[in-house]
């Protein structure tokens, strides 16, 4: 372990442990889990296919992500990783993994005019390869119909024999016939039921359809709806100093050590390993900068997981400086000091395995802390698309209350003039701008602190309230919200 890394057993017993995490739902709780808890288990494709192509590999996410609610980044990268795919089959692979969860609704909507059964009453492999062939259908031109319709056909026969497979060759061969109906959405829904009309057209439920159209307006909604249903930008964060970046990476204008990569490669993974880069969207990065951390502080991540922000606190501190990161999960906390061991930074950061309500008084007060809260996630649903499937009006109003009881013991352990971020990669209301109204409500000595100096406009990212807003559409980043508040100094 390096010097000035402390990693701190567990602060309550199992018992009094388990009864702090348990105020979180557990389907919540874990939809944080990390990459190293994923399941790896075998296929469960009724018959194992005997070569892996692109769609052989994407069908068995897809069946991953369905049958054992697996993550769509994680069941993929493990996928991935043990492939011999070339790099075109790979990004075909996921390009069927994300579009196929993204367009779900849309792609069942058409599938259903086709088939006279209820889609969930059809086998998995079957309905699976329906929707994946729908998808390249309606939504990519590049791959020839016939091919893609044979290749559907030949997996469907694969998984579940010839009469099945003559099931879906009939299926796919009239839609092939029947492009008049492969829209969705009917276009006189715009105006008298905008929310079915988004959510058909952009394959969202139609209640987050309905929180997107109560903040923002029709126009606005869709141009957001339409952003969220495209695929995201890779950015990266330089972590060392770099002679050279690898081709196709270049720098962003702002924030600083902000990086964009066209695609993967083998040179870029090799100096992700080597923790010389990290993969963080441009939001996160942002979020972490809109902390103004500077040496002198004391710090606490509250919320760190795998520590995305960590790190860039832990370098903005100084010599003598402290930063405790604190998140229950351990497996996140690993994955952060394996990171920290690689780097150089000048503060003690000490690893806190704990939720914020089990942080030992002895770990003092703060000048700093950030909350970056467990929230419902929509702002990310380009990244985890089945995201936007799993939650559900309820889990916001759960996630609403864990929230403001962290913000509550947040609040308590700031200095006088201390500064507290908070911040959440969604974009309803009650999870960002209501909860911080009410949180200044039940805190008088709270009040909204002024925008860091980090060296760079603030202008184009915070709204007049000085919050971050952040969205697919305006920022190229995933929505996040943030707002900075100061404890008053008497
Ligand atoms: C949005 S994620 C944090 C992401 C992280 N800050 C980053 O930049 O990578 C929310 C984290 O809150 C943690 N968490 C959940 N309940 C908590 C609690 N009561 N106290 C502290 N952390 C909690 C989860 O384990 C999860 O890692």
């Amino acid at each position: 372990m390096r010097p000035g890394l402390h990693r701190v057993p567990p602060a309550a017993g199992p018992r009094q442990a388990r009864a702090a995490r348990e105020r979180l739902p557990q389907r919540l709780y874990a939809a944080h889990r990390s990459p190293l808890s994923a399941p790896r288990r075998a296929l469960r494709l009724n018959r194992a296919p005997t070569v892996t192509t692109a769609r052989t590999l994407a069908l068995d996410v897809l069946s991953r992500i369905e049958q054992d609610d697996a993550y769509s980044h994680i069941a993929l990268s493990n996928q991935l990783a043990t492939s011999e795919l070339d790099a075109r089959d790979r990004a075909l692979a996921t390009e069927l993994v994300y579009g196929t969860l993204a367009r779900q609704r849309s792609i069942d909507t058409v599938l259903s005019r086709f088939v006279s059964r209820k889609l969930e009453s059809l086998d998995r492999p079957v309905r699976l390869n329906l929707r994946m062939a729908t998808y390249q259908l309606l939504y990519l031109d590049r791959i020839p119909a016939h091919a893609l319709v044979n290749d559907a056909v030949k997996l469907v026969k694969r998984a579940c024999g010839q009469r099945t497979a003559g099931f879906a060759n009939a299926v796919l061969r009239n839609m092939l016939r029947s492009k008049e109906k492969w829209q969705p959405f009917e276009e006189r829904d715009r105006s008298a039921h905008p929310a079915r009309y988004l959510g058909l057209k952009y394959s969202l439920p139609d209640w987050i359809a309905r929180r997107l159209l109560d903040r923002h307006g029709l126009e606005r909604a869709e141009a957001l709806a339409e952003a969220f249903a495209g695929r995201p930008p890779l950015y990266l964060r330089r972590l060392q100093p770099l002679d050279t970046l690898p081709e196709g990476v270049s720098p962003l204008q702002a924030p600083p050590g902000a990086l964009k990569a066209e695609s993967s490669s083998p040179e870029l993974r090799a100096l992700l390993e080597a923790h010389a880069l990290t993969i963080q969207d441009l939001g996160s990065q942002l979020i972490a900068h809109y902390c103004g951390a500077s040496p002198g502080m004391r710090a606490l991540d509250a919320c760190c997981g795998l520590g995305g922000k960590s790190l860039l606190l832990a370098q903005q501190l100084g010599p003598g400086d402290t930063l405790v990161a604190c998140d229950p999960l351990p497996t996140k906390l690993e994955m952060l000091a394996n990171t920290l061991a690689d780097l150089r930074v000048d503060p003690t950061v000490v690893l806190r395995e704990a939720t914020l309500q089990e942080l030992p008084e002895s770990d003092g007060d703060f000048d700093l802390i950030l909350v970056d809260a467990p929230c419902s996630g929509l702002g990310v649903i380009r990244r985890h698309p089945e995201t936007r499937w799993r939650r559900s009006p309820a889990d916001v109003d759960a996630l609403v209350r864990v929230q403001s009881e962290l913000l509550d013991h947040a609040v308590n352990r700031l200095n006088p003039g201390a500064t507290l971020v908070y911040s959440v990669c969604t974009f309803t209301r009650e999870e960002g701008p209501e909860q911080i109204e009410r949180l200044l409500e039940r805190h008088p000595h709270l009040e909204r602190a002024p925008l860091p100096e980090s060296g760079f406009d603030w202008a184009p990212f915070v709204n007049t309230l000085g919050e971050l807003d952040l969205n697919p559409r305006d920022h190229d980043c995933d929505a996040f919200f943030a707002a900075r508040l100061r404890r008053t100094p008497t």
